[in-house]
C-alpha cells in the first residue's frame, strides 16, 4: 500500500479554505494553486489555464492513454460559523461544500505522481463554477480541454455522513438532474393600510412556495425521485409598504429527464395560476442545468473489487443522492466514475458550522493513488 505525508496537503486545504470565491472569480485560487505548482520539479509537468481554471498535464514514461482527475475550485455564499482558527477571510463567503478538500487532494495526487510517474499520462483538472452557474460544460467545450481530453476520468465528493477511511459509491447514477429555479413577481405596490389598491406579491410568493410542494407531492410518481426546493425568497422594501416585487430562488432535482420536464411544465402551470390569482406577471429563470453523475458500470465495479482486495479503504455501497454535480458532463462524454469520501462531521454540505476531518485528505491521496497507479498499468 502507497504512504503518503498528507501534512503538507492539510496545509494547503486550510490556506484554501481562507480564500472561497464565487464561480469563475477563483483568482486567488487559481494564484495560489499555480504558485504551488511552480514549487514542483517541472521536467514531467505542463500546465495551462483555462478561465479561472487550470489544467496540468503530468506526462508518462510510455503513455498509451491519458487518465484525468477532476476538482472543482468555488466556494458559497455563506457566512462561516465553524471553530477553526483557518477561517474564511472573505465576508459571507465559505467552502461549505469541501472544494478546498478537493483541491487539496488533487495536489497531493499530482504531487505524488510528479515524483513517481507511471505509464500513461495523468490530467489533473482544477475547474471553477461547479456549484454555478456551471464550469464543466465550457470547460468541455474548450480548446485547452480537447487537446488533453482524457481517456477515463474520476472525481470525489467529500460525504459528511460517511466515516473517515471510507469510501462510497454505486455503479450507474450517482447524483440526480438539476435545473435552478428564479422566479419573479411583479404586482403593484401601495400603502400598507390600503391593500384593495394594490396586489400584494409577498402573499402571492409565499402562496406559490406552498403550491410548489405539491408538485412532487402530487404530480411525479412516488416510485420516481424529485425534488423542489425554495431556498431563498426576496420581496418588498418596508414593513407598511406593500410589495410589488417578490422572487423565489430554488433548485429542481429528479432522477429521469422526463420528470425534469413534468416538474418545470407543472411550475410553469401553477405560475400562471398565481398570475391569474394575484393580477401580477410572473417570469421563470432555470439558470444552470447540470446532467445526473451516472458512474460507468464496468470501471465503478472494477474500482470497487480493487477497494475491496487492497484494503485501501472501507467501501461502503451507498444509494443514489439527489445532490447535483456539472461533473456529470465530464461522465457524459468520458467512461469514469464520482465516489463519496467519508470525513465524518455532523453538519452537512452547505452548512455554515461543516468542519470535514481532514484525516481524510491521507485517505484519499492513498486511494486515487494507488487506484491511478494501477489504471496505467491496465
Ligand atoms: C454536491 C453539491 O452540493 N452540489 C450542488 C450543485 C449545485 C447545482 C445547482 N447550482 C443547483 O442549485 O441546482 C448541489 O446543490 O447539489
Amino acid at each position: 500500500m502507497t504512504t503518503v505525508n498528507a501534512q503538507p496537503f492539510v496545509s494547503i486545504r486550510r490556506h484554501l479554505h481562507r480564500i472561497p470565491e464565487p464561480g469563475f472569480a477563483e483568482f486567488k485560487t487559481q494564484k495560489y494553486l499555480l504558485d504551488y505548482l511552480a514549487t514542483l520539479p517541472q521536467e514531467r509537468m505542463e500546465h495551462k489555464t483555462w478561465r479561472t481554471g487550470i489544467l496540468v498535464l503530468v506526462k508518462g514514461t510510455n503513455p498509451t492513454k491519458r487518465i484525468g482527475y477532476r476538482a472543482d475550485m468555488d466556494g458559497l455564499p455563506i457566512t462561516e460559523d465553524t471553530s477553526y482558527d483557518f477561517k474564511s477571510e472573505h465576508p459571507g463567503y465559505m467552502h461549505a461544500c469541501g472544494h478546498d478538500m478537493h483541491m487539496a487532494i488533487g495536489l497531493g495526487v499530482l504531487t505524488h505522481f510528479v515524483h513517481h510517474p507511471v505509464r500513461d499520462d495523468l490530467v489533473f483538472i482544477f475547474q471553477p463554477a461547479e456549484e454555478g452557474p456551471g464550469g464543466a460544460q465550457p470547460m468541455l467545450e474548450s480548446e485547452e480541454f480537447a487537446a488533453w481530453r482524457p481517456d477515463c476520468i474520476f472525481a470525489l465528493h467529500i460525504a459528511p455522513e460517511h466515516p473517515v477511511g471510507s469510501v462510497a459509491l454505486k455503479p450507474g447514477i450517482l447524483f440526480a438532474n438539476t435545473s435552478e429555479l428564479f422566479i419573479d413577481l411583479h404586482g403593484k405596490g401601495g400603502h400598507a393600510a390600503f391593500p384593495h389598491t394594490a396586489n400584494d406579491m409577498v402573499v402571492a410568493a409565499a402562496h406559490l412556495a406552498t403550491q410548489l410542494q405539491s408538485v412532487v407531492a402530487r404530480n411525479i410518481d412516488p416510485l420516481d425521485s424529485a425534488v423542489v426546493t425554495v431556498g431563498k425568497i426576496e420581496g418588498g422594501t418596508k414593513q407598511n409598504i406593500i410589495a410589488e416585487h417578490a422572487r423565489l430562488e430554488g433548485t429542481i432535482r429528479t432522477l429521469s429527464m422526463e420528470s425534469m420536464h413534468k416538474v418545470k411544465s407543472r411550475i410553469e402551470a401553477l405560475v400562471h395560476g398565481i398570475e391569474a390569482g394575484f393580477e401580477c406577471q410572473g417570469s421563470i429563470d432555470y439558470g444552470a442545468n447540470y446532467c445526473q453523475v451516472y458512474n460507468n458500470e464496468d470501471i465503478t465495479l472494477n474500482f470497487m473489487d480493487w477497494v475491496r482486495e487492497s484494503g485501501t479503504a472501507e467501501l461502503i455501497e451507498c444509494p443514489t443522492a439527489m445532490t447535483g454535480e456539472d461533473f456529470g458532463y465530464f461522465l457524459e462524454q468520458t467512461p469514469g466514475f464520482l465516489f463519496w469520501l467519508g470525513v465524518n462531521t455532523p453538519y452537512g454540505l452547505h452548512h455554515s458550522k461543516i468542519e470535514p476531518s481532514e484525516d481524510a485528505i491521507e485517505v484519499a491521496i492513498r486511494v486515487l493513488s494507488g487506484y491511478l497507479t494501477k489504471k496505467a498499468f491496465e
